[in-house]
């Protein structure tokens, strides 16, 4: 495409779109059987023609490019409306062009927390630098060294036991085995992390990693409270990405699958109150008490995101290890009507 578009019939202030070098040709295309080479020589006839690209994926209608402004102002008051010759008499339909507007970031209202201080939703901790740059690159390789298993957009990886997406569960009987010994330096930094015993890194026996292409995110979900206990690490690496936490005021443990990859079209959904939080690579994310039990966690499918006005741009890839707990028994959690455990009926 050419980076410029139909101009609206009526712009925002009620103006013709202006006069410029480039025009948007409608009834003109391969699939009205008209070729570039047609175009070129049909508008050639006012001046130097630029370039030719499509409009739109319809084929029949093209955005055509002069060098001067006045070829462009000729070709229109020639050929817009009436039958052209040296294109078989065909009526084309011309105006002026306007260039495609930058998409702006979305989610750009809501203001990004660089902390989780500056968050301020209880139980919600991220350490910046959690690994060093080194320690990223071995994590990745030791992962992009084992099967990938694909979801619609994402990948992913199941240590400890497999979590099934169809019912946001594991199995808590096919235990997979231990966790692999690559993730052993990040067990072992996790009892460093404020706020967790010792005793955390012998009992987290589950990991998932996700792999995110650019643009893709995550719906979103509160981890079912029966699967996993309290405490939820999530390590960032290769990418950063926004994670928005949504506390809805009528809550229900129900969300939709995580499984799911289209957006979220938040004005459908009931009133809550959103916050965000900006997850540089290398970060490691702590969901534990209210944040991991009442309020749900989003990855918004963007390729670009606003942080504090700047606009940071999401890497080729973003590659998450989600450390849990396997919960063996009920939830007994405070947060209710968060819970499958609590909620038998739902
Ligand atoms: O990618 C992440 O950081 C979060 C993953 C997550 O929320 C999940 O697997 O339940
Ligand atoms: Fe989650």
């Amino acid at each position: 495409m050419s980076g410029y578009t139909r101009p609206r019939l009526l712009a925002e202030d009620g103006a013709p779109p202006p006069a410029s070098a480039v025009l948007y040709v409608a009834n003109c295309g391969p699939a009205v059987g008209v070729t570039d080479a047609d175009v070129r020589a049909a508008f050639g006839a006012f001046g130097e023609v630029a370039e030719v690209q499509p409009a739109d994926s319809s084929g029949a209608r093209v955005i055509v490019r002069f060098h001067e402004p006045a070829a462009a102002e000729a070709a229109l008051a020639a050929l817009h409306g009436r039958p052209c010759d040296r294109l078989a008499g065909r009526v084309l339909h011309i105006r002026y062009s306007v260039p495609v507007k930058p998409k702006a970031p979305r989610g750009g209202s809501l203001p990004v927390a660089l902390t989780a201080s500056e968050l301020g939703i209880p139980g919600i901790y991220m350490v910046e630098e959690f690994v060093t740059a080194a320690e990223e690159q071995e994590l990745l390789a030791a992962v992009d060294s084992r099967p990938w298993k694909s979801l619609a957009k994402r990948r992913v990886q199941h240590y400890g036991y497999e979590f099934l997406y169809e019912t946001r569960n594991v199995d808590s009987k096919q235990f997979l085995g231990e966790l692999p010994a690559f993730v052993s330096t990040v067990l072992e930094k996790i009892t460093s992390y404020p706020g967790v015993k010792k005793c955390t890194i012998r009992l987290i026996d589950q990991l998932t990693v996700n792999e995110y292409p650019c643009g893709v995110g995550l719906s979103p979900h509160i981890d079912t409270h029966s699967a996993f206990e309290e405490m939820i690490f999530s390590l960032s690496l290769a990418g950063p990405c926004i994670m928005e936490f949504r506390k809805y005021r009528n809550g229900s443990w129900r969300a939709p699958s995580v499984a799911k990859g289209a957006d979220e079209d938040i004005s459908q959904e009931p009133e809550c109150i959103r916050k965000a939080i900006f997850l540089p690579p290398r970060s490691m994310l702590l969901m534990s008490g209210e944040g991991r039990y009442a309020w749900h966690h989003y990855i918004p499918h963007h390729k670009i995101d606003d942080v504090g006005g700047q606009v940071i741009k999401r890497n080729s890839r973003r590659v998450s290890f989600t450390f849990r707990k396997v919960r063996m028994g009920p939830c007994d959690c405070e947060y209710k009507q968060f819970c499958d455990s609590q909620n038998k009926k739902c």
